[in-house]
């Protein structure tokens, strides 16, 4: 929701008791909550009252509302949680292992998201007796596989086979079982992340041993943070355990973790939750539970697990950095031809389901050499150079009209690869600028002639009008000619430079530029310093 309501006018239409529609500024919200979920109602916003008719009146609201909704998620109590646990286990049949293997899974990625496993190797999985512990369980064997290295200490197993398998399943990849005696009364050297899987929401009383003594252990480590040393990040699965389920750490001598990961919906000592990272897993909750609970809780982005819930924390820009772990890349595994080469790179980004691969920064210069730089797509490529299309009247065509010279950069971030081509640009044949028009959604091709492509417009709706307007007199599916104004460019490359990054910033670099090997083309390759 947080994009939708920035602005001040919200329009609420009411269907039935909670049912209504959001129109912000007369464009219809699907909340996207609702969307993935299939909520049909939002909770209402406090002070926000229904009116008397049902008919559809609609009436605006005040922004501090707005974001009084909008920062609205719904917690559950100790009791609810339990019920969702029935439900879930009874009428909707799922199985325990199921959930847990779905809950763990959740855990193993919210941690993946923050710590990675370059810095935050070793990760001690404190596991309770219940099923929180069994999460821990299964939450250690996915980081296992990521990447991370875990122990596990469990010291109340719990004799049913789901949990043995799980033991077993640890057992088999070496992951190693210490007894609390084991562990060092001082966890802070040891380990880079300690998760908490002692207690869920069936927590009751006080913590007995050994218990006890674990959570006492990490209240410790919370006193090491404060005096600066480095200490393990803790990571609580649910609930941090020995807070009250609902009412947080009310003696104020518990411990507070670094990340929580709340499971199904978080329950009501979340709220007391103030570490930076607070994160919701377990997507399988059906709507009818999000409907019979009135849960508002963000939508899980794409394939993820998990999602964050609340504001990110602040960061600090120059500690920002990723450190690349890459194959080596070596002149002898190389292509000769550098277009071969590209191909083979961008065989690998396509294997790597990268989004939009084909994303490339121009850059171009004024006559006088100021550069600018935007995002193009890569329409084509083959001897004859990189193709893009645009619009000829547009800032680039008019530095490429007064200096054809330009270059072009891909990034592909999950491989660690850039590759960057210099050269010179054309226009590409009116031909061939038609044929690649004609091939574009229909709703592009008329885009390309409403646009007037970097140059002032008083408004969004003079692009939307001058769009309804084109779209009635081409909806009977006739020709959509193509602008004078828009085409394609190409560059004939004269330089290349993959790149691929290394640890300690040693990267790999390879350049070509041309050379001439008995009075025939070529190109030359050679490594350049990092
Ligand atoms: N949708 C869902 O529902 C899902 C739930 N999932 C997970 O399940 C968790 C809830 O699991 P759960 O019910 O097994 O309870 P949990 O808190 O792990 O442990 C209970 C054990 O602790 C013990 N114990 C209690 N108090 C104690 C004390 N003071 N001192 C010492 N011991 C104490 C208690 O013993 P008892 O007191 O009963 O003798 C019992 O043995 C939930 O938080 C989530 O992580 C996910 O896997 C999947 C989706
Ligand atoms: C991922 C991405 C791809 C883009 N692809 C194109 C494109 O293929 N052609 C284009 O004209 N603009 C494209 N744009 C928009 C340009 O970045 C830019 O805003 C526009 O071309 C105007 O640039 P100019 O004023 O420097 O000429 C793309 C933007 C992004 C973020
Ligand atoms: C203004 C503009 N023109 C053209 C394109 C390229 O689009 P298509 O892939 O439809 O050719 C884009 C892509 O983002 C664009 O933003
Ligand atoms: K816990």
């Amino acid at each position: 929701m947080r994009p939708f309501l920035r602005n001040t006018h919200l329009m609420i239409r009411f269907f039935s008791t909670h049912s209504f529609s959001l129109k912000l500024n007369s464009t219809p919200i699907i909340p996207q909550s609702s969307r993935s979920l299939q909520i049909p109602f939002f909770k209402l916003p406090h002070g926000v009252s229904r009116p008397n008719s049902s008919s559809g009146i609609c009436w605006f609201c005040s922004k501090s509302r707005i974001e009084a909704m909008q920062e609205a998620i719904s917690y559950l109590s100790q009791r609810e949680a339990a019920e969702v646990d029935e439900i879930l286990m009874g009428p909707l049949g799922f199985s325990v292992d199921q959930l847990m293997e779905l809950a763990g899974l959740s855990v193993a990625t919210s941690i993946a998201e923050v710590y990675k496993a370059s810095e935050y190797k070793r990760v001690l999985v404190l596991c309770g007796p219940g099923n929180n512990g069994g999460d821990g369980l299964v939450a250690a064997r996915h980081l296992f596989h990521f990447g991370y290295k875990p122990f596990i200490c469990y010291p109340k197993k719990t004799p049913k086979p789901l949990y043995a398998g799980l033991v077993t399943q640890l057992e088999s990849l070496s992951v190693p079982f210490l007894t609390v005696e084991d562990l060092p009364l001082d966890l802070s050297k040891d380990f880079d992340i300690i998760i908490d899987a002692i207690f869920g929401f069936s927590f009751h009383g006080a913590p007995r041993p050994p218990f006890n003594d674990l959570i006492q252990r990490l209240v410790s480590l919370n006193e090491y943070e404060e005096s600066n040393q480095r200490s393990p990040v803790i990571v609580s699965v649910d609930i941090p355990s020995g807070w009250h389920v609902e009412e947080g750490d009310i003696s104020g001598s518990s411990f507070k973790p670094d990340m929580l990961v709340s499971l199904t919906a978080p329950k009501l000592c979340a709220k007391k939750f103030d570490g930076p990272h607070h994160f919701l897993g377990g997507r399988f909750v059906p709507p009818s539970i999000v409907n019979k609970y009135n849960l508002h809780l963000p939508p899980y982005p794409g394939t993820a697990m998990c999602v964050r819930i609340g504001k990110p924390p602040q960061v600090d820009i120059a500690a920002l950095r990723e450190n690349y772990i890459s194959p080596e890349f070596v002149e002898e595994n190389v292509e000769a031809d550098p277009i071969r080469q590209f191909h083979k790179w961008f065989d690998d980004a396509i294997a790597a389901n990268l989004r939009e691969p084909n994303a490339m920064s121009l850059s171009t210069a004024t006559s006088d050499g100021k550069p600018s730089s935007r995002m193009v797509l890569l329409k084509g490529v083959d001897e004859d150079g990189f193709v893009w299309y645009t619009n000829y009247e547009s800032r680039k065509a008019h530095n490429l009209a007064e200096n054809p010279r330009a270059s072009l950069l891909f990034f592909w971030e999950g491989l660690n690869r850039q590759v960057r081509v210099e050269g010179s640009v054309q226009k590409v044949s009116e031909e061939e600028s038609e044929q690649y028009f004609h091939s574009r959604p229909r709703g592009s091709q008329l885009g390309a002639i409403v646009s007037p492509q970097s140059s002032v417009v008083p408004g969004r709706h003079f692009l939307i009008d001058k769009y309804k307007e084109l779209k009635d007199r081409f909806s009977n599916g006739s020709l959509i000619p193509k602008p004078k104004h828009w085409g394609g460019y190409r560059l004939k490359p004269e330089l290349f430079e993959f790149w691929q990054g290394q640890p300690s910033r040693l990267h790999d670099r390879l350049q070509y530029s041309p050379c001439e090997i008995d009075g025939k083309k070529a190109w030359k390759v050679e490594r350049l310093a990092p």
